[in-house]
């Protein structure tokens, strides 16, 4: 059920032309920062563009006073590592790239969360690996913000009751908030 709406959402998104990619990606940054400029924290949890997720790259220097992590995987697990520059990264499993150091081990107070697909509702289709949803049924979630473009938002993703929810998904035409903000 999940593999086939996988298959076709990744198709689209990875057919995205570049200039689009680029103006989009600007946008959801953008939102991005609107959204979390009045709130306290202290860290922050990105990701490192795969296959055409949304590119947040570029708040790395615009967060310079925020502890800034990277996942990392590590056979069924995820864990997060805190990055200041660039030259922090290797290629890991899949090809993602990913930080080079110690688990960081404090609380991590925003996640942005990249996936193939979300809903209406704030579920998340992710690659299928689980790391996400594993990861958060062990650590506490924190603010977990979904960062999509417009058109991986779908009516409804197929869902199993291990599929966490986000609190908001921000793509580069709205913000999709849950009764809780
Ligand atoms: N940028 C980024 N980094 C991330 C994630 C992510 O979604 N995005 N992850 C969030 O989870 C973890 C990586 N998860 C992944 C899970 C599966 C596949 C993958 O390529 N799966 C194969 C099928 C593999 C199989 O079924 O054996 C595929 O899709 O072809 C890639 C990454 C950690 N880092
Ligand atoms: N909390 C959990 N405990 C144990 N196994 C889990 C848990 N959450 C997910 N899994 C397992 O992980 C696998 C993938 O789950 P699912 O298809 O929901 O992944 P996804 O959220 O799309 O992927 P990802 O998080 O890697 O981007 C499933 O086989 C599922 O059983």
């Amino acid at each position: 059920m999940k593999d086939g709406i996988r298959k076709v959402m990744l198709k689209k998104r990875m057919s995205l032309e570049k200039d689009m990619y680029d103006r989009y990606s600007y946008l959801i940054r953008t939102n991005i920062l609107k959204y979390i400029e009045n709130r306290k924290f202290k860290s922050i949890a990105m990701y490192y563009p795969f296959r055409k997720e949304v590119d947040l790259l570029n708040l790395i220097d615009l967060l310079k006073d925020k502890d800034i992590l990277f996942p990392k995987i590590k056979g069924k697990d995820m864990y997060f590592v805190k990055i200041s520059s660039f030259d922090e990264f290797e290629k890991g499993k899949y090809g993602i790239m990913e930080p080079v150091g110690e688990i960081y081990n404090k609380i991590i107070d925003i996640f942005l969360i990249p996936g193939i697909a979300f809903d209406e509702r704030l579920f998340r289709l992710g690659y299928g690996g689980g790391y996400y949803d594993r990861y958060f049924s062990k650590y506490k979630k924190g603010l977990l913000i979904g960062t999509a473009f417009d058109f991986q938002i779908l009516k409804d993703v197929p869902t199993y009751n291990h599929d966490i929810k986000m609190d908001v998904i921000i793509t580069e035409k709205r913000i999709i908030k849950g009764d809780n903000l």
